[in-house]
Parts: C-alpha cells; sequence; structure tokens
C-alpha cells in the first residue's frame, strides 16, 4: 500500500478576504436601519399629497432589503473545491465506474446538428476508458437531419478519438479545436496527420451541413442504411414512434477506432411523440434516456449535458469521480455541478449572459451553505439518486455491482427491448416525473429537480476548474435573452410557490441558510413588482412635485447616499474582481432593470395565468444560430431589437416616462430655482436622471437608429401613448 492511499481525492477551501465582505454587509446593514427609520418618522399625514407612494416606496425597499439579505448570505461563505485525480487513477484506475453521458437537442432549425454532433464527439472522446462510456442523444424534434448527422459523427468518432488522444489536444469538440488550433509545423508526419483530419472532419461538417440545407446525403450511408432514403427529410415531427439505434455498440468487439482501439456506445433516441399527449419537453426527454440507458449500459453515472454546452475539459470525468469515489465523503454526494460558461460572451457582455457573478460567486456560496442547485446542464448524478433513493446514513456504493454490464442480447434485440421504455404510454401512472427521474411541469425542471434531491438527504457539491468542464453558446440578442429569463423567472417563482417551495420541502431537511439561499433565484419573479414601482412612481412623483426623499441639506440624505453608493461600488468591484469591465457592469446594470421590469414581470403573470389555468406550460426553445448580421451587431455590442414584442413595449415605455419626468421636473425646478424646491427633489431627478442615461439605447432604438435591428414604429406608437397617458394621469 503506498502512504497516499488514505489522502482524500478532493480538498475544500474556504474563500479569503470574507472579513472584509462583512464588514461591508454590516455598514449596509446600519445604513439600511437609517433609511426605514426615516421612512418611518416621516410617512406623509393623512390628507396629505403622497402618503400612499410613500408606503409604496417603503414597501419596496424592505422587500429590496430582504432580497439583499439573502444576496448576503449566499455570500457569506463561499467554498472552492480541487481534486486530485492522479490519487484516483492511481487507487482505481482499473476500477473505474461507467458512465452514461446524456444529450438532449430538440429541434434541427435553432440546434444545428452540426452543433450537436461537435457536442458529441466532445463528450466520447474523454479521457475516460472508451468501454466504460456510453453517449445517448435524445432528439425531441424526431429529426432525420440530427439522425443523419449521428451517423456521420458515429463514423467520424473512429477517426476523432485516437486523434485527440494522439495529440492530447483540448478541447475536443472538432469545431471548436479546429477554430483556434495551430498545424503543428515542427514535425512533418505529425502535420499531415493533423491536416488530414482537419479536412476530413470539414468534409463531414460540409456534408452535414448540405443534408440540412439541400436534403443531400452522402452516398456511403445512404448505402449502409438502407431505410433512410425512404424518410422524408424534414425539419422535425411531432407525432412519430420511438426511433432508437444504437450507432456503436460498446460491447461488439468490432467496434472500434481506426486503431484499433474499442469506441464508447453510442445510442440515438427520439422518444414517441404524439400530438394530444404532454412530453414534458426536457424532464421528458431525460426520463427516457434514464429508462433506455438502464437497459443499454446502466452506468452509476450520469452526465446530462444540453446540446449546444460541448466538453472544454476531456478530465471532467475524472473530476467528478473524485468526489463520488472519495473513500470518507463521497458517499453523500448525489450530484456534481460544473459552471455554465459560454464562449461567444463579448468583451462588455451587452445582454451580461456571461453569468459570472453567478458561477463565480453565488454558486460556490450555495457550495458552502450545503450545495449548489443543478442548472440543467454539466451536473453528473448518480443513476440511483434519480431514480427517488433517499440518503441513508452509512450508504456505499457499490461500484463492483455496476461494472457488469447488464444486457446480453445482440443490439437489434436490445433495440426493439428498449424502445417499449421510450413509449408515451410507459409513464402513464407510474411515479415517473413525480417521485422518479426529473420532475415534471416545472418550466426549470432542473433546479426543481436537484432541491428535491438535496431534502432527500443528498450533498450536492459545486466544481469551478481553471480550465472550463464545458462551453455554452449565450443567447445573442436581447429577445432571446429576456424570454430565457422569462421561462427561468417563472418555473422558479412556481418552485417557490407550491408545496415544493424550500422552506417548506427543505424544513429540517436542508440548512436554512441554503433555503434562504435559493431565494435569490425563486424570487426574481415578484421581485419584478418593487423594481417596477422604484422605476416609476418617484419619477411620477418629481412630475407631480411630490417629495419622496430627504432633502438635500438634510443629514438624512447621508444615509441614502452611503447606501446607494456602497452598494453599487461594491456590485462594480465584484463585476471587475470576476473579470469583467466598467462598460460590462453598467451593461449589466441596464439588464438587472430590464430582466426585472420584462421577463421577470411577463413570468410573474405566466404563472399567474397557468395557476388560474388560461395558459398552458411551454418551453420556448433558446435559439443557438444567428445570422451573419445578428451576429455581426453582437460582436459590435450594439443593442438588438428588430421586433415587437410586448417585453419592449413595457421597456419602451418605462424608458419614454422617466424621459417625461425627467425633463417635466427639471422644468419646474428651474422655473423655481429661487425657492430653492429642487432642494427637495435632488434624490429624485438623481434617480430619474440615471434610469434616462441607462436606457440611452432604447431612445437611440427608437428615434435615432434606421437599421433593421432598432425598435419597430408600432412599438414607438405605442410606448410614447402608453407613457403619455401615464404621465397624464399622474399630473391630473
Ligand atoms: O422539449 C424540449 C425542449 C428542450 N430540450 C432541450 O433542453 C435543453 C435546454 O434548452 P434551451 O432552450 O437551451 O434552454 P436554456 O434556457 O438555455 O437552458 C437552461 O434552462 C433549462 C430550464 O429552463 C434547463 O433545462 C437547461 O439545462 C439549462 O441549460 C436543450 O438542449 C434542448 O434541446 C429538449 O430536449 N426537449
Ligand atoms: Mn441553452
Amino acid at each position: 500500500m503506498a502512504k497516499d492511499d488514505n489522502l482524500p481525492l478532493f480538498e475544500t477551501k474556504l474563500a479569503k478576504g470574507r472579513i472584509l465582505f462583512q464588514f461591508y454587509s454590516l455598514l449596509i446593514f446600519v445604513g439600511t436601519c437609517f433609511i426605514f427609520a426615516y421612512r418611518l418618522s416621516h410617512i406623509p399625514a393623512k390628507g396629505e399629497p403622497g402618503r400612499w407612494a410613500w408606503m409604496g416606496l417603503f414597501f419596496s425597499e424592505l422587500w429590496f432589503c430582504f432580497y439583499w439579505f439573502a444576496t448576503t448570505v449566499v455570500r457569506w461563505n463561499p467554498i472552492y473545491r480541487n481534486t486530485f485525480k492522479d490519487r484516483l487513477s492511481h487507487r482505481y484506475e482499473k476500477a473505474l465506474p461507467g458512465v452514461d453521458i446524456f444529450v438532449c437537442t430538440a429541434d434541427p432549425v435553432i440546434e444545428a446538428p452540426v452543433m450537436v454532433i461537435n457536442t458529441v464527439l466532445s463528450v466520447m472522446a474523454y479521457d475516460y476508458p472508451p468501454e466504460k462510456l456510453s453517449v445517448y442523444l435524445s432528439d425531441d424534434g424526431g429529426s432525420d437531419l440530427t439522425f443523419y448527422a449521428m451517423l456521420e459523427a458515429s463514423r467520424f468518432s473512429k477517426i476523432w478519438l485516437p486523434f485527440c488522444k494522439k495529440f492530447k489536444i483540448e478541447p475536443r469538440s472538432p469545431e471548436a479545436y479546429f477554430r483556434t488550433a495551430v498545424e503543428p509545423l515542427g514535425e512533418p508526419v505529425l502535420a499531415k496527420e493533423w491536416s488530414t483530419v482537419k479536412v476530413l472532419y470539414e468534409d463531414m461538417k460540409k456534408r452535414v451541413e448540405n443534408t440540412t440545407k439541400l436534403g443531400q446525403i452522402s452516398e456511403e450511408i445512404s448505402k449502409e442504411h438502407k431505410g433512410f432514403n425512404e424518410w422524408i427529410l424534414g425539419a422535425s415531427r411531432d407525432d412519430h414512434q420511438t426511433i432508437l439505434q444504437i450507432l456503436i455498440d460498446g460491447r461488439d468487439s468490432e467496434a472500434v477506432d481506426i486503431q484499433g482501439q474499442p469506441l464508447p456506445t453510442l445510442v440515438y433516441l427520439a422518444r414517441e411523440k404524439r400530438t394530444q399527449y404532454h412530453h414534458h419537453f426536457k424532464a421528458g426527454a431525460m426520463n427516457a434516456l434514464i429508462r433506455v440507458s438502464s437497459r443499454i449500459s446502466n452506468s452509476p453515472i450520469i452526465l446530462n449535458v444540453d446540446c449546444d454546452m460541448y466538453s472544454n475539459n476531456s478530465k471532467s470525468v475524472r473530476d467528478a469521480l473524485c468526489f463520488f469515489m472519495d473513500e470518507e465523503k463521497g458517499n453523500e454526494v448525489g450530484f456534481i455541478q460544473f459552471p455554465q460558461a459560454f464562449e461567444n460572451i463579448t468583451k462588455n457582455d451587452v445582454y451580461s449572459s456571461s453569468l459570472n457573478v453567478i458561477m463565480e460567486l453565488e454558486l460556490p456560496g450555495f457550495d458552502g451553505n450545503g450545495g449548489p442547485c443543478y442548472i440543467g446542464t454539466g451536473c453528473f448524478h448518480r443513476r440511483e439518486i434519480l431514480s427517488g433513493k433517499k440518503y441513508k446514513k452509512n450508504y456505499k456504493a457499490d461500484w463492483k455491482r455496476w461494472s457488469n454490464r447488464s444486457a446480453e442480447e445482440s443490439t437489434s434485440v436490445l433495440e426493439e427491448t428498449s424502445k417499449v421504455l421510450a413509449s408515451f404510454s410507459y409513464e402513464e401512472n407510474t411515479q415517473w416525473g413525480k417521485e422518479i427521474g426529473l420532475k415534471y411541469n416545472c418550466a426549470v425542471e432542473d433546479v426543481l429537480t436537484g432541491l428535491t434531491i438535496q431534502c432527500r438527504g443528498w450533498r450536492s457539491i459545486y466544481f469551478n476548474p481553471e480550465r472550463k468542464g464545458f462551453l455554452g453558446v449565450a443567447p445573442t440578442t436581447l429577445l432571446q435573452s429576456l424570454v430565457q429569463h422569462k421561462r427561468w423567472s417563472e418555473g422558479d417563482f412556481y418552485i417557490f410557490a407550491s408545496r415544493n417551495c424550500p422552506f417548506v420541502l427543505g424544513y429540517k431537511k436542508i440548512p436554512l441558510k441554503l433555503q434562504l439561499s435559493y431565494c435569490i433565484y425563486l424570487l426574481w419573479a415578484p421581485t419584478s413588482l418593487t423594481t417596477l414601482y422604484y422605476a416609476t412612481v418617484p419619477s411620477l412623483c418629481l412630475l407631480r412635485g411630490i417629495s419622496l426623499f430627504p432633502q438635500i441639506s438634510d443629514s438624512w440624505v447621508l444615509t441614502f447616499a452611503f447606501v446607494i453608493f456602497l452598494h453599487r461600488a461594491y456590485s462594480l468591484g465584484e463585476c471587475i474582481w470576476f473579470g469583467g469591465t466598467f462598460k460590462g457592469w453598467w451593461n449589466d446594470q441596464r439588464m438587472w432593470l430590464y430582466k426585472r421590469t420584462s421577463s421577470y414581470f411577463f413570468g410573474l403573470l405566466d404563472y399567474i395565468l397557468k395557476r388560474l389555468g388560461f395558459t398552458k406550460s411551454a418551453f420556448v426553445i433558446t435559439t443557438k444560430v444567428a445570422n451573419d448580421d445578428v451576429s455581426q451587431r453582437y460582436e459590435q455590442e450594439v443593442m438588438e431589437f428588430g421586433t415587437s414584442s410586448p417585453m419592449f413595449t413595457i421597456l419602451a415605455t418605462l424608458a419614454l416616462l422617466n424621459a417625461f419626468s425627467f425633463f417635466g421636473g427639471l422644468k419646474k425646478l428651474i422655473a423655481d430655482l429661487e425657492t430653492l424646491v429642487w432642494e427637495r427633489f435632488a434624490l429624485q431627478i438623481l434617480l430619474c436622471g440615471l434610469l434616462v442615461l441607462i436606457n440611452l439605447p432604447v431612445y437611440q432604438g427608437l428615434f435615432f437608429r434606421k437599421d433593421v435591428a432598432s425598435l419597430p414604429t408600432s412599438v414607438s406608437y405605442q410606448s410614447t401613448i402608453f407613457a403619455l397617458l401615464v404621465c397624464a394621469i399622474a399630473l391630473y
């Protein structure tokens, strides 16, 4: 026995500099207490103007304060993890467990097949014994285009996997790799091989794209798969039987790459879909995969990635196993979440889609408070926990039990017997979607499922290695980003308002600080109301001449100035610390406002309408392709509007309303300069002015831009009328 045999497989580090953060929090806390003291001691008397506005403001501030408290709880004690993969391979290399990898796709038009197979190839090429890897693609589009692409990928993997291993390349998505890599010119033999593979990849890519565009199928493949020609090449189908094909059967001794090495199992699945039955979106797809894979490979570990998130680090599986297989702490670990990172973030991140602060600080904070939430992609689960298993003290994973492949039938028999598991009727009158598998009826099935797992006693771990585990595509237009957040906020609030609320479900099961941590996302939707209030009422009161803040010569003003300044300065610091720019922070402030006043507001409305039975749940898939013009504007960080949407109408109305109030208020104050009334409105002017400043891109889009991506005239008309109307009502 070597002497490192008792050493742990991972370590946990506390964040530094927390004392400074705690001091800052204390200052803010004291400051807010003063603000409340001011609010309570200066309530306008009955009959005085502005009494209700004042109360509303007080209530909003209370709410923000609670929300701030939750964000502080999250930030109190972040932790960071580190793994020791050499110890893992030293101890367990021969006894590594099988890993099943699930990739989900749903629409070949907005999720290009080339992108999907790049993700698939990247996870097939993990640095892991291939006979222990199985990759499953769930195609909810039931599209022959995606299927065809998978056939191409299964052939190309025979070249790609040995290539990855020989050249030890990163990342292992061919597209991502060849985009930046340079030919190894030093050694001519290697260079030749390298460029051959590159050409082969590009040929394959062209074939896949041509099939998507022109319906051309490569001759070889149409010979091999006779049935294929009879298929109608179409975008996607809503009504079809289960299509299940084991494209590479890892048990087959002939399934080898060009070097004669075994290949991972590769399976294509399009579960049965019937228009009249609910298919439960991604959660339904995942559950079908859980069942089908249990027949085919039944690995104890499951990795789930979205089709747009390729593996950027070939060691991630080993990293995850360091947590699961740690002798001392591993047994209580239910899932390991990697961050969502994106490869298409521009320098100043116009739509604030990098999620940097969430990924670098908030989720480590969750981890410190009891474990991160499950965020849908880049997450390793124990298979057992997805089948509803509760954690029991002294639970010990028996990795050996899992090591025998369950099935012994031939590939085609295996396909037939597994198909049944993916039929829509299979789940009828079962606990699937309720107690077993991913949960249904929630737009953020991931968060809800993760919370349930934690409440069953399992710990989760957040692992954020320096070389990111997965890289995906962030939305590239304003509307996509807002729609995505609408889905999230609606789903999150659904969790909060149901019996799955962390305070109810998690009562005595997860720490209180973790229950509170969940609030920062689950309460996005209602936060829209207080934000809308803060972004309209003080401005309208300015227009009307009602003062809501202390006057500039009053010492109370200091508390407001102090809290606002310190709070924003901290946020700027946080943003810069995690790699942002000043402009990026400013954009983030804008997106903060836009998400709250449009996405979260509509998310809340959606939630209410659904509760009342007026609408059904939907899942608007985020678009992952953009045409050249859109991409170009995104690169240049020009805000993309281009269409009309109620979200834009709200944003434009708010922007105009603030502009009218600002100039109206200013005019009044200038007229009254000697009476010093302006002193009473200084803070309101400042707030309104900031809102105007942050909305500059909206005014540009409304009136000054002429390009296709500006705001359509219908939105200009609507929002002008609405804003004027509101101002008029406020004045009379
Ligand atoms: O009916 C469906 C709809 C979607 N998907 C897949 O689900 C994934 C996520 O969809 P996407 O439109 O990219 O949503 P995002 O908002 O980017 O996804 C985040 O939020 C979702 C919950 O709202 C989680 O499911 C995701 O894992 C998480 O990355 C994609 O791979 C889709 O192909 C399906 O398999 N079936
Ligand atoms: Mn996505």
